[in-house]
């Protein structure tokens, strides 16, 4: 690795605040954390869906996606999942930077690790949600067949069943995805948003569901 003092910073001539003007919002990390089949994915598509359609810039980044590319060497270690969420806040980062609202949808089992990209993020740009849902849930859907493979030893190291999630202490926002219907936890998501940010309807996007 090149030792960072012969690594010189470039400086943007475009400020934050011209981007921001530009882009017309203000830029949010919205970070989605919870067990494997809690329900983030699910939440994430639908809050990015409901604010692309009211004229917001938004994307998500998504476990199952990120690691399919840029976190591709990474396994399941305690030490690769910090790896691969610090990249992650890296990223989210330069897109925060760029002036984009980010969903990020990442299992992020320990709190250091996301108390870290909250750092990163900067604390006002960052909103914590807990997508609560039991373990016995999980198992009951078992949305990608992984739970029954976790449980019969062919998967190591999987969150809930031979690795720890440490459930968040003071999240921003907290979703009940066994009691709540997914408009329900979704309308929780964005009344919050909504109480921090003042969402305007700009051009609105009319796509088909
Ligand atoms: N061992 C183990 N533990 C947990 N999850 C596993 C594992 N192996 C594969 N998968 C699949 O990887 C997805 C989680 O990736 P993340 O990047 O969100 O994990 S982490 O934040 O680094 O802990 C997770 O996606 P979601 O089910 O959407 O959470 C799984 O599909
Ligand atoms: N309130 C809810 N919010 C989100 N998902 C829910 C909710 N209630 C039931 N579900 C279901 O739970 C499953 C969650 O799967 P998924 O979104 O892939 O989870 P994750 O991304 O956390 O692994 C989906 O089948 C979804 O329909």
């Amino acid at each position: 690795m090149m030792s960072s003092d012969s690594i010189l910073l470039i400086e943007s001539h475009v400020s934050y605040a011209q981007r921001k003007a530009a882009m017309m919002q203000e830029p949010r990390l919205i970070w989605l954390t919870g067990l494997s089949g809690s329900g983030k994915s699910t939440l994430a598509l639908r809050l990015e869906h409901y604010l692309f359609c009211r004229g917001y810039k938004v994307c998500i980044l998504d476990g199952d996606n990120i690691r399919n590319g840029l976190c591709n060497d990474l396994g399941f270690s305690e030490e690769d999942r910090e790896e691969n969420l610090r990249r992650v806040g890296e990223t989210a980062k330069l897109m925060l930077d760029a002036g984009l609202i980010v969903i990020a949808a990442f299992i992020s089992p320990y709190e250091a690790g996301r108390n870290a990209i909250r750092n990163k993020a900067g604390l006002d740009r960052f909103i914590e949600v807990y997508v609560n849902c039991t373990i016995e849930a999980c198992v009951n859907r078992d949305v990608k067949g992984l739970y029954a493979r976790a449980r019969n030893g062919i998967i190591p190291d999987f969150t809930g069943i031979s690795a720890p999630y440490e459930p968040p202490t003071a999240p921003d926002v907290v979703v009940d995805t066994v009691e709540e219907s997914i408009d329900e936890s979704l309308l929780k998501i964005i009344q919050f948003l909504e109480s921090k940010v003042e969402l305007v309807d700009r051009v609105p996007v009319m796509l088909p569901q």
